[in-house]
């Protein structure tokens, strides 16, 4: 068998992606033969690795939103699949209408993938969000439907922490107000509430990726860092973590927050909180918009409870660039733009070329090795699985992936129906309801793999088959 050809998913009502029955000699796939210039894979692939290819490359199809790097669409289009790359995201009808037939969908924060969309991507296998965050996807529906989900886990968090650092200056000394004033023209030599940052107090909320960097580099400017967080975590440096929410708020100049969006940070700073805050503290947020009650923040700065702040996340952002930011997207955003000493950014916290360059190869880099070997490692909602690659001396080898649902007794029949062949390697693990099944079997012509396919699909327990050859 020279090379790799696919068995196509069938979708979850049953009905095979491409066809309602996989018959090698009829289905579009049987014909699929990887191009004679397969993709090369990276360093870790020796070069009489099989290049195990799930189509023929040029039928997978793949959507790109949210402008993502030309890193990673390159390492797409190196596969020779059909990409499409948009610049923003999509209105949810023109999504689904969309996702309908794609086998790889790749998003940023904008992107809404939730259950009722992802109900419509029949032919969907994985998901790549080309950022941190992956609240915007319904992870646990992806999963149920045998979907998985990649993410950067920390690519962009340098760039994060150094907008932070910026902005903690720009607020201490004014610098947006100021700096808009002589764009108008207007001379206006102030030190009246303007500090230092040395020798002021940073309070990190969320101290991961973001907020340990964030903790080196305020220490480096000659700031004490205290942190609060949901789990006991060693500090860097002299940072020290405090046991509430409370007492960060209370013992902070600055506080920043560096937490995911999951439904106990929903509103987590609100009026109670900025009534702990101290008089004249300032507050940063780059995490995600929901975290912070934009009203109560306008009423605490309107106050002069709050002497500045930066804003980098909101509750309802423009699908692209060019919409504007007004009340029709938030009530409160005229209110907002109304306010002296404070920073709004579009989201920009990851935009930096080198991070948006270093995300486009980690997650197009880990989308096609799960397109083409199935690999999980990285994934945020399937259990971690991986063999080691089939070699060009194992020509009659074939790659089961077997999705299926975490109940007693799967093995015994996924084992019985492999059993006719040699199940070379084979590996397994389960992630709350869902389990993934990686094997590698010798001695398989043709004939058994239409059989081996069906069988698996046939069994009560299927959420997901992929046959790699
Ligand atoms: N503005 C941007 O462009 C931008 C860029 C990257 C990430 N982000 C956002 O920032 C968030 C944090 O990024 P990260 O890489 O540091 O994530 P991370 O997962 O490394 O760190 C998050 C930290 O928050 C803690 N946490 C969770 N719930 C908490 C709670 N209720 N109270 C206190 N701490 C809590 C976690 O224990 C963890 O230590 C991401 O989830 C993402 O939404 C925004
Ligand atoms: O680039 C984006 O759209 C998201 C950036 C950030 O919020 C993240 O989650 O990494």
């Amino acid at each position: 068998m020279s090379a790799a050809q696919n068995i196509p998913t069938r979708n979850r009502d049953g009905a095979s992606a491409v066809t309602n029955s996989f018959d090698p000699s009829t289905s579009p796939t049987a014909t699929f033969t990887s191009p004679s210039n397969s993709f090369s894979h990276r360093a870790s692939q020796s070069s009489s690795t099989k290049q195990l290819k799930p189509f023929n490359t040029q039928d997978v199809k793949v959507l790109l939103l949210e402008n993502i790097n030309v890193t990673g669409q390159d390492i797409l289009r190196q596969q020779g699949y059909q990409v499409e790359a948009l610049k923003s995201s999509l209105p949810e009808d023109q999504l689904i209408e969309k996702i309908k037939d794609v086998h790889v969908i790749g998003i940023r924060s904008k992107t809404k993938l939730t259950a009722k969309v992802l109900e419509h991507a029949k032919n969907l296998i994985v998901i790549g969000c080309f950022c941190i965050g992956t609240n915007q996807v319904d992870l646990t529906a992806a999963a149920n439907a045998g979907i998985a989900v990649f993410n950067s886990p920390f690519s962009n968090s340098r760039s994060v922490a150094e907008l932070v650092i910026s902005e903690i200056i720009a607020l201490a000394r004014q610098l947006a107000d100021r700096s808009m004033e002589l764009h108008k023209g207007i001379w206006n030599k102030v030190s009246a509430g303007c500090w230092e940052v040395r020798g002021k107090t940073l309070g990190i909320v969320g101290y991961g990726h973001i907020g340990n960097q964030l903790s080196v580099l305020a220490e480096a400017m000659g700031m004490s860092v205290i942190y609060y967080d949901v789990v006991n975590l060693m500090s860097m440096g002299t940072a020290k973590q405090v046991p509430t929410l409370k007492a960060l708020l209370e013992g902070a100049d600055f506080v920043t927050l560096h937490v995911p969006e999951i439904p106990e940070t929903q509103n987590m700073i609100s009026t109670e909180q900025f009534g702990y805050m101290r008089k004249g503290s300032y507050l940063i947020n780059a995490s995600r918009g929901t975290v912070v009650d934009i009203p109560a923040l306008v009423e605490a700065m309107r106050s002069g409870k709050i002497a500045g702040a930066a804003i980098d996340v909101y509750p309802n952002e423009p699908a692209g660039n060019g919409d504007y930011f007004n009340k029709e997207l938030n009530t409160w955003a005229e209110d907002l733009r109304s306010l002296k000493n404070l920073i709004l950014t579009p989201h920009i916290g990851g935009s930096t070329e080198e991070a948006q360059s270093a995300i486009g190869v980690e997650v197009a880099d880990a989308l096609a090795k799960y397109v083409n070997e199935g690999s999980t490692v990285g994934a945020v909602n399937m259990p971690e699985v991986n063999l080691r690659s089939l070699t060009a001396d194992e020509p009659n080898h074939v790659r089961i992936i077997y999705i299926h649902k975490n109940v007693p007794g799967v093995l015994r029949r996924v084992n019985e129906v492999l059993g006719e062949h040699n199940v070379d390697k084979q590996m397994t693990d389960s992630r709350g309801d869902v389990a993934y099944l990686m094997a590698d079997i010798s001695n398989v012509n043709q004939r058994d793999i239409a059989s081996l396919y069906n069988s698996l699909e046939d069994l009560g327990s299927r959420v997901r088959t992929r046959v790699l050859y």
